[in-house]
């Protein structure tokens, strides 16, 4: 029998600071997202981030939960119950770190008989931190627990027409009719990660990123933001000199890829952007990052630079349209199963 496990990255199980401190302990301590030999991550994760974040995340924590718990496993819930509606096979979720796990997701579908399961990773765009840690947590989880079961995993989505005919619309929806720019804020990684997982050692996180063709490109996240960026401009008929595109969310003292939203979001109103409107392409569901880091301190930056009407776009999250996306790329690797 087959089943389907959606995997999104997971949140602490309560805003107590104990709980975030656990959750980014698991986060930060995975060598996809801090790459530094084990002594060197242990040093700066446990030795110094830790001593200080968990607490400030805690407060930013409380500012989006809701009654039901975290955005991001309510709206992964939602958009569950909402798949499991439109196909005959059962579907679960899983999360990279923290509750419900990866290996509970597997083990509610192998205890309704499935064998043979569709992995989707919930990231658009490939990134180690993301796509590759999912993966190979969840080859560990199968090759220790459930040897028998097959798993056949979905690949990132940044340029199928099906997603950016679901994301344009829904952007589209959702754009005020006065804007001065439309900005595109995807999360950020360190630019060492990109340098790491490009098998043709050949991207500088220059122009390569935005070239038309490219082998690097396939392991290229920044290539892969801006390809999904310029797809949904022509949808949209945009003018390009009304888009932007900048990065979120960096940690820590490492460069980070270009350019930071934070600095652009506090610089643009000088150059005569008042009216912004701005998405997270990055994020199929909204989270701490959209909800507080965009919506509420960029927001913050954005006016404190000069800007005057700032309008956040949701996420995709449980509307019907990308229910539609993730039911056929669900189906095209279930179908899969069948020609093996
Ligand atoms: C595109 C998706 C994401 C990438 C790429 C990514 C890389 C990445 N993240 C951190 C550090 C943190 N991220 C945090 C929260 C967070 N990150 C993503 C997605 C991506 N991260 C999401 C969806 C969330 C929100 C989770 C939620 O519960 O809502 C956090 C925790 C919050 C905080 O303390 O700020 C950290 C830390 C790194 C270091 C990284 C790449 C190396
Ligand atoms: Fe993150
Ligand atoms: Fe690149």
């Amino acid at each position: 029998m087959k089943g389907i496990l959606l995997v999104n990255l997971g949140s602490p199980r309560s805003t107590a600071v104990n709980d975030v401190k656990e959750y980014l302990d698991e986060f930060l301590m995975d060598e996809k997202v801090i790459d530094y030999r084990w002594i060197f991550r242990a040093l700066l994760v446990r030795g110094i981030i830790l001593k200080t974040r968990p607490a400030k995340s805690a407060e930013a924590y409380k500012t989006v939960w809701t009654d039901q718990g975290s955005p991001l496993i309510v709206i992964t819930e939602k958009i569950q119950k909402k798949l499991q509606k439109l196909v005959d096979v059962p579907v679960e979720i899983g999360m990279r770190y923290a509750e419900p796990s990866i290996e509970t997701g597997i083990q509610k579908l192998v205890d309704k008989g499935v064998s043979e399961i569709v992995l989707f990773p919930l990231y658009p765009q490939y990134a180690m931190s993301t796509t590759e840690t999912v993966i190979e947590k969840a080859e560990e989880v199968r090759k220790q627990k459930f040897p028998k079961v097959k798993i056949n995993y979905i690949q990132p989505f940044y340029n199928r027409d099906i997603y950016i005919n679901c994301l344009a619309e829904s952007i589209k929806e959702k754009l005020p009719e006065n804007f001065d720019a439309l900005q595109f804020s995807y999360h950020g990684v360190p630019e060492r990660h990109i340098y790491k997982t490009d098998p043709t050692k050949t991207c500088n996180l220059n122009d390569c990123c935005s070239r038309e063709s490219n082998p690097s490109h396939q392991f290229c996240y920044r290539h892969q933001c801006f390809d999904t960026t310029n797809k949904v401009i022509e949808k949209l008929n945009l003018p390009r000199e009304k888009t932007i595109v900048s990065f979120q969310s960096r940690l820590g003292k490492d460069k980070w890829i270009e350019p930071y939203t934070d600095e652009t979001l506090e610089t643009i109103p000088k150059k005569g952007i008042k009216n912004l409107a701005i998405v997270c392409p990055a994020f199929v569901s909204d989270c701490l990052e959209t909800l507080e880091e965009i919506s509420v301190e960029g927001k913050e930056q954005f006016l404190h630079g000069g800007g005057e009407n700032f309008h956040y776009i949701p996420c995709l999250n449980d509307e019907d349209r990308w229910i539609e996306v993730v039911k056929t790329l669900c189906e095209e690797k279930l179908n899969e199963f069948y020609l093996v």
